[in-house]
């Protein structure tokens, strides 16, 4: 039987990915929050919309089925339970548990039905929603303080990030900040209830349950036997050592590798700044990259004793030439590795390229001099409209978690 998730390698030929058509929760949006919910503007939703549509039509056109976070969560909520579970896992991932004032908002959610209620999650709900009369909580009466009963999630479009898969399990993350944590409930749901997911054991490398955080843009699969993880400002040292042991015990995965990468804003992320195109071929962004090409870079694997043991190295290169056994690699600088081009087009994420096959990558149109670059490079390169879809600062690799994935041996 089909796995229901098959992730051996970035660049696989991708048969089946999960994304998120961006909704109201982005109408949700105003200039005081936009810091708050790790967004940097205002997008115009209907334009939004239509470029993330050509973005899944990008896929559907090379045979890619398309699944929706949406649909595939307001499936899974089969039973009465199920909902309520749900609702509270997000509430109590939210800011309501101290003192039972999310009692009527629970209330309000649970009588809508399963579409409308995984909309409502997903947008946020405004404390002028619920009657006046059943507010008695000082932060529910107190409405000009803060307008927000429940945050909208708008970075939900990002479905790369609350959850990866590898090898045929999964890795759902403890996300770092309070603005997205709730968003790995979808995808725990999906895994834990929907019937496509249900008939196999997924096994499970880490969870939204951990301590530390861990998000899925800073994990790369780059084959059947080594995941590279970025070590940034989103996800720690202790989180990947946990997934390594995990990886390590008992999948066939022989190496993880951390990366470490500067902790900002800009590179919120290891894909936003190296993703996988090709075999042999990665899209980089050289500002992670020291003087002389220096980084930290660390090899966790097992020793002849069953210890995990972590070696320490700097140069990138070399040590994708090591766990991949290849003899030579290359590196495709963002904006050309100009200074200029090369910040502008890292900040709408030239380097997080989507691949879809060996060679084969989705990008944003914008970033004109990045995919000039990959072409000469011997790329084939699929543009989609970006005016609207790059204000959330993620790009198509950010807007996608794959599913399935032929094996390279395939
Ligand atoms: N895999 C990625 N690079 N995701 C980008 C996520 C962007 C999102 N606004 C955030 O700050 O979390």
């Amino acid at each position: 039987m089909k796995k229901p998730i098959h992730i051996t390698s970035e660049i696989g030929t991708l048969k089946k990915v999960l994304l998120h058509r961006p909704g109201k929760e982005i109408d949700n949006l105003t200039p005081e929050y936009l810091e708050r919910l790790l967004f940097d503007d205002i997008p115009f939703l209907p334009k939004m919309q239509e470029e993330h549509d050509q973005f899944a039509e990008t896929l559907r056109n090379r045979g890619i089925e398309v699944v929706y976070l949406e649909n595939l969560t307001a499936e899974a909520l089969r039973t009465e339970e199920l909902r309520r579970q749900f609702v509270e896992k997000v509430l109590y991932n939210s800011k309501y548990k101290e003192n039972g004032a999310y009692e009527h908002l629970k209330n309000y959610l649970l009588d809508l039905p399963n579409d409308e209620l995984v909309q409502k999650v997903m947008s946020g709900v405004l404390k002028k929603e619920i009657q006046k009369n059943k507010r008695k909580h000082l932060y529910e009466i107190m409405e000009a303080h803060d307008p927000f009963y429940l945050d909208p999630m708008p970075n939900l479009v990002f479905t790369r990030d609350p959850a990866a898969g590898i090898g045929n399990g999964v890795s759902i993350s403890r996300m770092y900040s309070e603005a997205r944590r709730r968003e790995s409930q979808f995808v725990r749901t999906i895994i834990n209830h929907h019937p496509d997911f249900t008939d196999d054991e997924i096994p499970e490398w880490f969870s939204e349950e951990s301590l530390v955080p861990m998000e899925g843009g800073d994990q790369l699969v780059l084959s059947d036997r080594v995941v590279a993880v970025g070590v940034s400002a989103r996800t720690s040292p202790l989180a990947i050592e946990k997934l390594a042991e995990n990886l390590l015990n008992s999948s066939g995965y022989e190496k993880v590798v951390a990366i470490e990468i500067p902790k900002s804003r800009a590179f919120m992320h290891l894909d936003t700044v190296f993703t996988m195109v090709d075999h042999d071929k990665f899209a980089i962004h050289h500002a992670i990259q020291g003087p002389a090409g220096k980084m930290n870079i660390y090899i966790l694997e097992k020793g002849a004793d069953g210890e995990m043991q972590i070696e320490h190295r700097e140069n990138l290169s070399d040590v994708l030439k090591e766990v991949l056994s290849l003899k030579s690699i290359v590196l495709i600088p963002c904006g050309g590795g100009d200074r200029i081009d090369a910040a502008r087009e890292q900040w709408n994420d030239g380097s997080n390229t989507l691949a879809i096959a060996p060679g084969v990558v989705v990008t944003y149109d914008r970033n004109v001099v990045t995919n000039r670059v990959l072409r000469e490079h011997g790329i084939e390169v699929l543009e989609v409209p970006s005016s609207e879809l790059a204000r959330g600062r993620g790009g198509p690799r950010c807007m996608s978690m794959p599913l399935v994935r032929a094996s390279l041996s395939d």
